[in-house]
Order: structure tokens, then sequence, then C-alpha cells
């Protein structure tokens, strides 16, 4: 057995350090990476520096690359702030809750001959330091803080890292590509102007 699914990771930075040696091999146990995510209880004083807020949508902050294995980021949803359908090019997704609520809605992938309203397969209320897993083979999904008083917060990890994905329109079942931007690295705001959009999904 792995020493790995032994530890309860106790801080942020242990967590990232379990990672770090799960990810190290080539062959990634799905449980494995989810068990260690959940067992991490969140503590606000250990990845608030990385929790900017945006008013007006949600935002991506980057807390670790993973040595290139995974990217590590805290998302942070404003009252009222949702995704847009979308997929994780063909990238493992782990989620985990570290403040609030977030509400999930998987949706089926639109076939060439579809046409009309995306297939609602399944939603689900994620609550604290619960960890969602999704991938391509799974579905679409849209995630959204549908509280009016409370922010949102979550963890999540990527891999392989990607910089792109595809968006949906729920009505028609259309995509396009969209470029994933940060709007925080390690805690540092990218300053305007250094991406080359805006961008979110
Ligand atoms: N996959 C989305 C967040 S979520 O809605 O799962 C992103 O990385 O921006
Ligand atoms: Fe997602």
């Amino acid at each position: 057995m792995e020493q790995t699914e032994l530890l309860k990771p106790e801080t942020l930075d242990e967590l990232i350090k379990c990672l770090h040696d799960i990810f190290d091999s080539d062959y990634i146990n799905v449980e494995e990476v989810q068990g260690v995510m959940e067992s991490y209880e969140s503590k606000p004083q250990e990845w608030m520096k990385y929790a900017k807020f945006d008013q007006y949508r949600y935002t991506r902050n980057l807390v670790d690359e993973g040595n290139g294995k995974f990217n590590l980021m805290i998302l942070c949803w404003g009252e009222g702030h949702g995704s847009s359908i979308h997929d994780h090019t063909d990238s493992h997704c782990f989620m985990k809750l570290l403040q609030g609520q977030l509400k999930e809605t998987l949706f089926e992938w639109p076939d060439c001959q579809s046409h009309g309203d995306m297939v609602q397969r399944s939603q689900r209320t994620l609550q604290e330091n619960q960890v969602a897993y999704i991938n391509d083979s799974l579905g679409l999904h849209r995630v959204e803080n549908v509280s009016h008083t409370e922010s949102a917060v979550s963890l999540h990890l990527y891999s392989p890292p990607f910089q792109a994905c595809q968006t949906f329109d729920q009505r028609t079942g259309h995509r396009n590509t969209v470029k994933m931007t940060f709007w925080s690295k390690y805690g540092e705001r990218i300053p305007f102007g250094t991406t080359a959009s805006q961008e979110n999904n």
C-alpha cells in the first residue's frame, strides 16, 4: 500500500505535498486523490491569500503547478456566480469545497443530431470539504453558487493541466472554445494587460 493512502494532510501545504507524491506516479487512482483531498479539513487562514474575488464573475487563482503534472487552483464564487456548461479537455477534474456550497448540474454531451435543449442528467449540492470528480467520459457540468448571501470557495485539481475548454449553449448545444485565465498566481494578482484574454468559462 502506498504511504500516501494512510496520510491525513493537516494543512494545505501538507495536502500539496501529498498530491505531489501521488502524481509522481504515471498511474492515477481517482479514489486515492479524492480521499486525500477530502481528508484535508478546510482552514480559511491557510488558503485566504489565494482567495481573491471579483464583483462580476468567479475567479481562478493558481496555487501550485504540480511539477507539470497538475494545476491546483482556488476558485472564488461571489453570490449568484456560475460557470457555463463546459467540458474538461480530457483531464481529471477534482473539486473540493473549502467554504460555502456549490450546485453542480451534470449534462449529457450533445450529439450531432440533437437540436434544442441539452439533456440534464443530475443535480447535487456540494458541501464544505466534499470532493466531486468529473471527466469528459462522465459528461459536462455547470457549477453555481446559488446563494444570495454567502460566497463560496473551491479547490480544483486538473491533471494534466489545460488552458482551454469548450463551453456549450444550454438551449442549442452549440459549442465554443474558450481560453481560461488566472486572476492571480501564487497569491499575486495578474497585472492587467499581461493575459491574452480576460475570458473565463
Ligand atoms: N472547470 C471550471 C470550474 S467549474 O465550473 O468546475 C474552471 O476550471 O474554470
Ligand atoms: Fe468544471
